[in-house]
């Protein structure tokens, strides 16, 4: 699954990939940072080398206090001897802790920024990419891995600082090392490396098992959602499901704690080994230091700092070891959030050479030989459609499902751009307007309207975020969409909040929220407002209601209306019927019903649903082909 890309791609690739890597992650996470914040990344930077370098002057420091203790003559003299260098390792050791608490504080001020950078990127092109973005299949799981990714930003950066200040560690005591006798440094690699080896080794298990269990993980997740979840709750204690389902989680889970268990056993063994190795070559490192000694090739001193350098670079290693793995696990999800932003640069509008007017009043919108395409499919959603609808008309598009009447819409809405053809507002291709200007003469309420979690008057005020969302404008709105009894009704009035997932939040019926949505396209009071199928779930008081204030805008405002109850359009100016794509006849009621062609046959199927019915159908004849033999 991709959250797990990550721990994936650290289960399949060697070390050697994986430190093939890191350099390219490690820049990536110093480039977020430094754009996030350039003081804190810079202060990080400065503070992680100073350590360093305070760490191989401790060291230095160490061996000049040991050269004096070690030296002949009476223990007092030594001790003075040695009070230089022991004010050195002392004022080191304190700026080393300076530095420490000041990369502490840095990269606690990078948090918040890093994740605020890279989260608000993400949102910048999700909400800015053209709708068609959404059809194409990949772009919704690259849209969820990306924000996976998001999260990964400040943990990329966080572990590829803390690897660097390992390496800084490691590399200051290695200098260190040599500075004293370069073949200590040989001593060294020798004692540090089995240990980091096996913490590697330790980790690339881990996440085979991670990943092995994957399913397993799956399947968890998936009970613990059916035993806890509010959907779920009624049929599993109508089905008394309970046992069943336990029995099924303990059964997994038998298997997840067995195999806990085997990954214990591995890693505590490869550590093991690791540990076994790591302290036989120390034991050699210290038994060559001895012959060293006896053979006088390093004083005593060296050798005891040798010591205490060993132990240093250890700890180093084992941060270093830590931060690798975790460098490229949240490096491979970081690269999703590139990569998708990389991938969504192409659905983005075409940026404006020159400002481009904002649109008078509407006039006047023309459809010129419009078609849309919709990937992967074979004919086209809307093909070849010609109409002008004027300022003040009510018009309608009707047709049977699939015909194209949204997909019209949404191309007239400027939410869609057609395949060919154009859409023109007032004689000028939209495109040559400034589209967000148009957009704010323009309310769509849409087919698979959003219920927003807000209150029910933000819900309605969503509508109209240009203007000041003053309650008396809220409730007008709620007035003609039939809304605002029913909110009045709801426990907290406007201030309920629609989202049964917070604390006191309601949800509605379907044909309640209808009436919210209705609401919210009448807020804007738009030049144009489109409506698709407004009133699919209302009830008939509730649909008149809606019908009376959509003709109450006749005259003033223009509205395109598209509905499958066609006692609805009757009083439209035009009535545009589309079939498969292709606008087949346009006309008034009256002369559709005149024409007798595809809208008359609707409309005289949908009336004979409210003619008297017989009280008793006749019975279906037995189909031949189905007759028994
Ligand atoms: N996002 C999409 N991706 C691919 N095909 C789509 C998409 N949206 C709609 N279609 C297809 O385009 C055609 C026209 O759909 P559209 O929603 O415009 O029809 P409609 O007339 O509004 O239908 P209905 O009356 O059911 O609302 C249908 O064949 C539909 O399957």
């Amino acid at each position: 699954m991709w959250w797990e890309t990550g721990v994936r791609a650290r289960a399949e690739a060697g070390l050697f990939a994986v430190f093939a890597e890191l350099p390219r992650l490690v820049a990536q996470a110093v480039a977020i940072s430094w754009r996030a914040d350039r003081l804190r990344t810079s202060v990080v930077a400065a503070a992680t080398i100073g350590a360093g370098a305070m760490a191989a002057g401790g060291l230095l420091a160490t061996q000049r206090v040991l050269v004096e203790l070690f030296a002949g003559g009476p223990t007092g003299e030594k001790v003075l001897a040695a009070l230089p260098a022991l004010a050195v390792l002392a004022a080191v050791t304190g700026v080393r802790a300076g530095l420490g608490i000041a990369t502490g504080y840095a990269v606690n001020g990078l948090t918040p920024r890093v994740d605020r950078e890279v989260e608000r990127g993400l949102f910048e092109v999700t909400t800015a990419v053209r709708l068609d973005a959404f059809d194409a299949d990949a772009f919704a799981d690259d849209m969820e891995r990306a924000t996976r990714g998001t999260d990964s930003a400040i943990s990329l950066v966080q572990s590829s600082m803390n690897l660097i200040a390992g390496l800084v560690g490691v590399l200051a005591v290695a200098v260190a090392v040599v500075v004293i006798h370069p073949l200590l440094l040989l001593a060294l690699l020798v004692a540090t490396l089995p240990n980091a080896w096996a913490a590697l080794r330790a980790g690339h298990l881990r996440y085979g098992t991670y990943i092995a269990g994957s399913v397993r993980r799956r399947r968890l997740w998936i009970l613990h959602r059916l035993m806890a979840e509010r959907a779920s709750a009624p049929e599993l204690r109508s089905y008394g499901l309970r046992r069943f389902l336990l029995d099924q989680y303990d059964r997994v889970m038998d298997t997840e704690t067995g195999i806990q268990l085997a990954l214990a056993r591995r890693v505590t063994t490869t550590t093991a080994v690791g540990a076994l190795v790591g302290g036989l070559a120390t034991a050699v490192v210290y038994v060559l230091l001895g012959l060293l000694l006896i053979d006088g090739q390093i004083p005593l001193a060296a050798a005891a700092t040798c010591v205490i350098a060993v132990q240093a670079a250890q700890r180093s290693l084992s941060t270093v070891t830590f931060q690798v793995d975790r460098v490229y696990t949240e490096g491979q999800h970081f690269s999703d959030y590139t990569g998708f932003m990389a991938r969504a640069a192409a659905y983005l509008p075409d940026p404006a050479d020159t400002p481009r007017p904002a649109p008078g009043p509407l006039r006047e919108v023309a459809v010129q030989g419009v078609t849309l395409h919709y990937p992967d499919r074979d004919t086209p959603a809307v093909d070849d459609v010609t109409l002008i609808v004027r300022a003040g008309q009510t018009v309608a598009f009707v047709g049977e499902n699939g015909s194209g009447k949204t997909t019209l819409a949404a191309m007239i809405a400027t939410l869609r751009t057609p395949t060919h053809g154009t859409v023109e507002w007032n004689g000028r291709p939209v495109t040559e307007w400034d589209l967000a200007q148009v957009r704010t003469r323009i309310a769509v309420v849409t087919q698979e309207y959003h219920k927003w979690p807000f209150t029910a008057a933000t819900n309605i005020a969503v509508g109209d975020v240009e203007r000041e969302a003053r309650q008396d404008r809220i409730e007008s709105a709620a007035a003609r969409a039939a809304a605002h009894e029913m909110i009045k009704d709801l426990p907290y009035g406007y201030e309920t909040l629609l989202d049964r997932t917070f604390a006191k939040g309601q949800d509605l019926s379907g044909g309640q929220w209808q009436r919210i949505t209705a609401a919210r396209g009448f807020l804007r009071d738009a030049d144009l407002l489109i409506m698709d199928e407004p009133s699919s779930a209302l009830d008939p008081r509730a649909e008149d209601a809606l019908f009376q204030a959509i003709r109450d805008r006749h005259g003033r405002a223009t509205t395109i209306l598209i509905t499958h109850r066609l006692a609805n359009v009757r009083h439209a100016d035009r009535i545009f019927v589309l079939h498969e794509g292709a606008l087949v006849e346009s006309g008034t009621h009256d002369e559709l019903i005149a024409a007798d062609g595809r809208y008359a046959d609707l409309f005289a199927l949908q009336a004979a649903g409210y003619d008297a019915a017989p009280a008793v159908r006749p019975p279906v004849p037995a189909q031949p082909d189905r007759a028994a033999p």
